[in-house]
């Protein structure tokens, strides 16, 4: 039985943007993007940085092992809030209705003002359902998808951190030495649900969303010092998911296939995990990102030396975009997204 070759996340967008049909990487939408970037950094550096994690508020602000931890759940638990329009799980926190990821955000530290200890794996780890369901409650008439799924996660990646990192996702990180590409292969290998590779034309393409998100959170958390230091961050990808290909295809970077645009146009449209259509949109998405950072960098270079300590990697664009997408939401409502039931993204 001959071995199928398998592929990191880099390399897998590559492999995925040169054997794709419906989806194609643009130059035109790509230069479009980095001179938008390369025109904020020069105006507000911090808020294309590693800075950017103080701005939002639902994010633990300490660099310690509760804030590792809280990183670790949220982590476990980034995935699938999309539903059908209008019909959205919300959490009201903090004098605002919280939805899609920040309603995850907003819905720990509900629990933890409740007082459940929600972020220590020897309690998550044995949480019952009827529990859980009290905690995710929702404050519209749209309870938070895949309940069952994230419970199942929660027990059984909770035990594997309890039982073979003493309860604390510190000691993953201190078992890394300092490498990002480490501390992702150590988390999709010992941790069932982080294992985000399918096959793809003979060769296993893995995309690595929910891990690579965590090394980048901890990274960002902790201000890329101590704990969040990393030697090799650069090595991280954009993260597959399903709102940054919505705003590159909006900045005409990604371009769909007549068949495709079609499809995605088609109220309740879903495609299942590993179809052609998923597989090429998340490894374009992870190749046209790497593309933009080097022509944002390579413009960088060229500018006169009082900008040459500015850089920026694929987290950095990533977040950019991702937020772009919500602060532009009206302006994006008309742009489709692909929706996969899946927990991977
Ligand atoms: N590519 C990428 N996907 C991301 C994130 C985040 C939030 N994390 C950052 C936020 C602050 C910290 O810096 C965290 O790193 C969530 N998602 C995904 O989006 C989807 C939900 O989207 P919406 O409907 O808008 O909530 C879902 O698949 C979720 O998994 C990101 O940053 N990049």
């Amino acid at each position: 039985m001959p071995v199928i070759p398998k592929l990191n996340p880099r390399e897998s967008g590559d492999y995925v943007s040169k054997n794709s049909v419906h989806v194609n990487i643009k130059e035109d939408g790509i230069e479009r993007i980095a001179n938008k970037v390369i025109k904020s950094l020069l105006s507000h550096p911090d808020e294309i940085s590693v800075n950017r994690w103080k701005t939002h508020e639902l994010l633990p602000q300490t660099q310690d092992e509760f804030a590792a931890n809280w990183i670790f759940l949220s982590d476990l638990l980034n995935f699938c809030f999309w539903s059908s329009p209008g019909k959205e799980y919300m959490v009201h926190y903090k004098s605002k209705n919280r939805t899609g990821y920040w309603s995850l955000c907003a819905a720990l530290w509900r629990a933890l003002d409740d007082g459940y200890d929600i972020t220590n794996p020897a309690f998550y780890s044995k949480i019952d359902e009827s529990t859980l369901k009290k905690i995710f409650r929702s404050d519209s008439n749209y309870d938070i998808p895949k309940l069952h799924e994230r419970h199942c996660i929660m027990l059984k990646d909770g035990e594997i951190l309890l039982k073979n990192f003493n309860g604390s996702f510190l000691n993953v990180v201190k078992a890394c030495n300092n490498s990002a590409e480490n501390l992702v292969n150590l988390i999709t290998k010992e941790f069932t649900s982080f294992t985000d590779q399918i096959n793809f034309q003979n060769v296993e393409v893995s995309f690595y969303k929910r891990a690579q998100i965590l090394v980048a959170d901890i990274w960002s958390c902790f201000g890329g010092k101590g704990y969040g230091r990393f030697h090799d961050i650069d090595t991280i990808t954009a993260f597959a998911d399903y709102r940054v290909p919505q705003v590159l295809n909006w900045f005409g970077a990604l371009k769909y296939s007549e068949e495709l645009t079609s499809l995605l146009k088609k109220e309740g449209t879903t495609f299942a995990h590993g179809d052609r259509w998923e597989i090429e949109i998340r490894g374009c998405t992870i190749h046209c990102i790497e593309l933009i950072v080097k022509k944002v960098n390579e413009t960088l270079e060229s500018l006169p030396s009082s900008t040459t300590n500015l850089k920026v990697n694929s987290i950095i664009i990533d977040h950019y975009l991702w937020d772009m997408r919500r602060e532009k939401a009206k302006e994006l409502e008309s742009v489709p997204y692909h929706r996969t039931e899946s927990i991977y993204y």
